[in-house]
């Protein structure tokens, strides 16, 4: 049986500090991804998270033509609503850099009234990037990036949901998140968790209790804690040192 990697966690002193980090950890996995199969297949959450990617935008080593880009979960809104992923990665990183458009891949808004099909059809999506590629049960991304909710959420996977349990599914939809908008799409765990890599990435005091929980207490569950993706695949945290104040779990000193 495959076991789960170890976790790594790097926390910085400042947010500068960690998104410079992060850019160096994204063009090394970059280089990984393009020298195996000549791209990079790449999924990101909302929240916090695209613009901890700005230290991205100018980079000469980044090669946008080789990104396929993901949103491990999506608000069921309009592209262009306040609520969207989408909206916001591109106002944030993507309308800044040479990403071609046919490889940032949205979920479909003539489906937005029927959030099965929706999930559906951003599983369809997937399946025409992966399957006939990899030929795999579940998608193998080059790299996942995942915030972390103050309940220890993330993605669009919640405490306590039914969706936690979710075996067979790539894309799931559900209509009561905690977290508003109700109605979202979002990975499954078996897609987060057969990935090459997952990178999360916390800051600030009010993520000091969960993180703790998550990673001092993985027995408590929370949806943070069962991201451990199977062996080869590799799980980082990139946190800052206000965030990680109550976490006792080893850091590990990040060297470029
Ligand atoms: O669309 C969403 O709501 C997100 O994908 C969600 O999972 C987010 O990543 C966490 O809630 C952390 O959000 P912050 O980084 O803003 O704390």
């Amino acid at each position: 049986m495959h076991s789960a990697a170890e976790t790594i966690l790097y926390s910085f002193s400042s947010s500068a500090e960690l998104n410079d980090a992060l850019a160096h950890f994204i063009l090394k996995a970059q280089k990984e991804a393009i020298d195996k199969h000549s791209r990079f297949t790449v999924a990101i959450s909302g929240g916090s998270l695209p613009k901890t990617l700005t230290a991205l935008i100018g980079n000469p080593g980044v090669k946008w033509d080789k990104w396929h880009v993901f949103f491990a979960d999506e608000r069921v809104v309009p592209l262009d609503h306040s609520d969207s992923n989408y909206l916001l990665a591109m106002n944030t990183l993507f309308s800044k850099v040479p990403l071609p458009s046919s490889q940032i891949h949205a979920i479909d808004t003539t489906l937005l009234d029927d959030l099965e099909e929706l999930a559906d059809a951003y599983e369809k999506e997937l399946i025409h990037e992966f399957a006939q590629k990899d030929s795999a049960r579940f998608p193998v991304f080059d790299l996942i990036l995942l915030g972390t909710g103050p309940d220890g959420h993330t993605a669009s996977l919640f405490p306590g949901h039914e969706l936690l349990a979710e075996e067979d599914r790539w894309i799931a939809y559900i209509e009561d998140s905690p977290k508003p908008p109700p109605k979202r799409i979002t990975f499954t765990f078996p897609v987060i968790n057969h990935a090459a890599r997952v990178a999360f990435v916390a800051t600030g005091e009010g993520k000091k209790e969960v993180l703790h929980d998550i990673l001092d207490e993985p027995e408590k569950g929370l949806p943070s804690s069962r991201v451990r993706p199977a062996w080869p695949g590799h799980l980082y945290w990139f946190v800052d040192d206000a965030a990680s104040a109550l976490v006792r779990y080893k850091r590990t000193e990040f060297k470029v």
